[in-house]
């Protein structure tokens, strides 16, 4: 029961973040032309679980990472259900949500805390506390006890009490772990349990996470995800990631943002006539970006084909040009088709971006302003310049601050300040060609070291505005190339040998869309006409190759309803290959219908008995693997997919040399799918016709092997001792088999006589039994059976 002071703490905090929330910060507010939230909230695709563990890792380790952790089944989770359990006995206190930058980590903080503020969600939590990171570092020198902390960001709780014995419902919010700067030693630092007495934040925030303060207290940290790994698994109860718009939900979303629904057609249309751009809008800051470029183009009547872009750059240009062509008419009161860019204003604003984006800094405060020349008296200027650019904001604990309204954009600013740079500085030197080659190959190295790909947005956009064609869209402040595609041509070469190393997934794929801003489309043809010719079995890809397949997938122009890998080389490198592919794919796809995605992968001549089907969402699997020459090293990348596919209806692995190692692996992975309570279609896993199979039943009893009605050990060298485990299994189990098929294995005389006793058994469901060409006489070699005998169940059978 809460006390009358309580409530009144709980409505005054409640009108404080209501007052707080209520508008979206794209750095509009300021202007008084704020956007309410509730008017453009669109809901977000967010799965429970996660695709990539460690995506700093090479993609190989970073299978079998992921398979260790996996959670097979794609459970979709509602923003606010953000902390309700799918079991009813568990209970959530910390969640973790990931999601790449721009997905809509902050936005969707900001609407649970709205709803909650505004009475419509999750009232049974009391308060809600949420601490931006990115804010948090600036206390990360002072100490100070938890109460403290909380009352001096929100003022309205001055006077509470939040001590362990009362049992009130507490939400901490810790948006953007990426950002923090504190070490969060969790190993290091000391246990805390005491609200009021003062420690370091590190020390708060690391035991507050644990559990040691305030146990009860619920926990969400969002964090892109390279920095998921900062806290300990064991910290977390459940794991969820924002993977963006889907088709459907990104329509609606111009629907609320443009309000006017013919121009939120057109600019749909507009949007989808570059599928690549179209995809790319699945993360929602791409399409408040597109919403309002588009905007722009609608606008100057230029919304013409050519002039849509097709490549971040151009979208992030168009962007640009609109926001700087708009400030200008609310001086001037009306458009004028040519920009008239404030040079000085934006080497300033670049210089800014670059510089505190190569320490990875995003918020800035005025000495940062000031070394840069910007004058902080003018710093609004800036931001009234650029309304949707450039934000000041006033911050919960150290008054104004200074960033950029998205990432992106500093990153693009950093690019075209970077540009605006040589442009000066080799005026005045002579070759200027070779300086920007070699500016341009650094960058791509520079890029390449990062773990974490923090340079990745800023090297697409530092590649774009080097070719001509872009430079034309912001004639007037980066000087004009004379159509010489000489350091075009060298680049693309520079980036084309480092794809044929082996990167990560995310690097090369980075690397990709570099070339893609580069409009070089050579590698990705090369892949689609060898997908045309269906040449794969004849030439082993490199990795280059593999990359542009994975890169094709993700952003082909074309429809690509159903798709065949024929004739793929039979070697575990392929399938490696193919499983991170797959997994990839299935990672960064959405769930949406219209991506229907078709793999089929064929070991063998006979299609109808070779394939791999994955797709997308309702991914199918008669996984027929049989005589493909794999070995254990194939199976952890084969557990990974196994993980990730719940509708997996066969599996067959006949006739290749697994080893035990392997066939651990590959029961891990099933091990994985059955561990899933809400996944039933494991049950539906019919035919097995796997070596690994007796093994499985050795390692993991039989559980799994009795929950399904049919199975096949047909020819897997199961010996008499094996036999003998798997009857005793299965009479001590209550079965559901009905239909079990043992041929060809060398049983002995006492495997199957207790075959037949298990037969006899009226506990026993089992209706056949297969015991083809079964030697049944291990010593003698006698075939017993010639054809396909099937046993029913006799009483009296011998
Ligand atoms: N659910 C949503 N509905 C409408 N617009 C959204 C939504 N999510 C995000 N946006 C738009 O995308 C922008 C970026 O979202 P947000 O700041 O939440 O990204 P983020 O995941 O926190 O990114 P970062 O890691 O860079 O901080 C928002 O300013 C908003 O314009």
């Amino acid at each position: 029961t809460l006390m009358r002071i309580d409530l009144l703490f709980i409505h005054q905090l409640k009108c404080g973040l209501k007052e707080k929330y209520k508008c979206v910060f794209e750095g509009i507010a300021k202007q008084g032309d704020s956007t309410l939230l509730n008017n453009i909230y669109t809901d977000l695709y967010i799965t429970q679980g996660c695709s990539e563990q460690v995506n700093t890792e090479h993609e190989v380790r970073q299978i079998e990472v992921t398979s260790k952790h996996h959670n097979s089944q794609e459970i979709k989770v509602e923003c606010k259900k953000m902390f309700e359990a799918p079991e009813q006995d568990k209970e959530i206190r910390t969640v973790l949500t990931k999601g790449v930058a721009g997905i809509g980590k902050s936005v969707s903080v900001q609407k649970f805390v709205l709803d909650w503020a505004e009475g419509k969600e999750n009232q049974d939590i009391s308060f809600i506390f949420p601490l931006p990171l990115r804010e948090m570092n600036l206390k990360e020198k002072e100490t100070q006890s938890l109460m403290n902390l909380i009352t001096q960001c929100f003022t309205e709780t001055k006077g509470l009490n939040l001590t362990r014995r009362n049992n009130f419902k507490v939400l901490f919010i810790l948006d953007g772990l990426d950002e923090c700067r504190l070490p969060l030693n969790f190993d290091g630092n000391e246990t805390w349990s005491d609200v009021s007495s003062p420690v370091s934040l590190d020390v708060l925030l690391t035991n507050l996470i644990k559990g040691n303060l305030l146990p009860s207290a619920l926990i969400w940290i969002t964090t892109r995800p390279a920095a998921a790994s900062k806290i300990p698994p064991d910290c977390i109860d459940r794991v969820t990631e924002i993977r963006g718009f889907n088709d459907a939900q990104k329509e609606e979303y111009f629907r609320k943002r443009l309000k006017d629904e013919n121009l939120a057609k057109e600019i749909i249309d507009h949007v989808k006539q570059s599928k690549s751009l179209f995809i790319m809008c699945h993360i929602p800051v791409f399409c408040w970006i597109s919403a309002t470029s588009g905007d722009a183009s609608k606008t100057l009547q230029e919304s013409n084909t050519e002039d849509t872009p097709k490549t971040l750059t151009q979208m992030y240009t168009h962007f640009l040009r609109f926001q700087i062509q708009q400030s200008r008419r609310k001086y001037d009161g009306e458009y004028r088709p040519d920009v008239s860019w404030d040079k000085d204003a934006i080497l300033s604003l670049g210089k800014l971006a670059f510089h505190q984006l190569d320490i990875s800094n995003v918020i800035f405060y005025e000495s940062d302003l000031e070394a840069c020349g910007i004058d902080v008296y003018k710093a609004s200027v800036y931001s009234g310049m650029c309304t949707q650019i450039f934000k000041e904001e006033t911050g919960i604990i150290l008054g104004t601050m200074y960033c950029f309204v998205h990432l992106s954009i500093q990153e693009f600013i950093a690019a075209l300040y970077a540009h605006l740079f040589i442009d000066i500085n080799l005026k005045k030197t002579g070759n200027k060609n070779e300086a920007m080659i070699d500016f341009l190959k650094t960058a791509v190295d520079k890029a390449l070291e990062s773990d974490n790909g923090h340079l990745d947005l800023f090297l697409r956009f530092l590649l774009g505005l080097s070719l001509q064609s872009n430079r034309l869209l912001l004639r007037g402040l980066l000087t004009q190339e004379d159509g010489n595609d000489q350091s075009k041509k060298e680049i693309v070469q520079y980036i084309k040998q480092k794809l044929e190393a082996n990167l990560s997934p995310e690097r090369s794929i980075n690397l990709f869309y570099c070339l893609n801003e580069l409009n070089d489309q050579t590698l990705v043809k090369e892949i689609q006409t060898h997908f045309n010719k269906g040449s794969f079995s004849s030439s082993d890809l490199s990795p280059a190759q593999w990359s542009a397949l994975v890169f094709v997938l993700l952003t082909s122009e074309e429809e690509m309803e159903e798709f065949e890998l024929q004739k793929f080389k039979k070697s575990d490198e392929c399938l490696i290959r193919l499983s991170a592919l797959c997994h990839y794919l299935l990672a960064h796809m959405l769930s949406q219908p219209c991506i229907n995605f078709f793999l089929v992968l064929n070991t063998k001549e006979d299609i109808l008995k070779n394939q791999v089907y994955v797709r997308c969402n309702l991914i199918y699997f008669p996984c027929r693997l049989n005589d493909c020459g794999l070995t254990d090293r194939s199976c952890s990348a084969l557990t990974t997919v196994l993980g990730s596919d719940t509708n997996l209806k066969e599996l067959n692995m006949n006739n290749n040399n697994l080893q035990d190692s392997g066939v651990k692996l590959i029961c891990t992975g099933l091990e994985n799918i059955r561990s899933t309570s809400s996944c039933c279609s494991f049950h539906d896993f019919a035919y097995v016709l796997v070596t690994v199979w007796r093994l499985l039943v050795m390692y993991q009893g039989s559980d799994s092997f009795c929950s399904r009605s049919i199975f096949s050990l047909c020819n897997c060298s199961i010996t008499e001792e094996e036999c003998l485990i798997l009857t005793s299994a299965l009479k001590s189990n209550p079965s559901h088999l009905r239909e079990l098929n043992l041929s060809r294995n060398k049983l002995g005389d006492s495997g199957v006589k207790n075959l037949s006793d298990l037969l006899m058994n009226p506990q026993c469901k089992l209706e056949k039994l297969k015991l083809l060409e079964t030697k049944l006489f291990a010593n003698n070699d006698i075939f017993l059976w010639a054809g396909p005998i099937w046993w029913q169940k006799m009483p009296g059978l011998v």
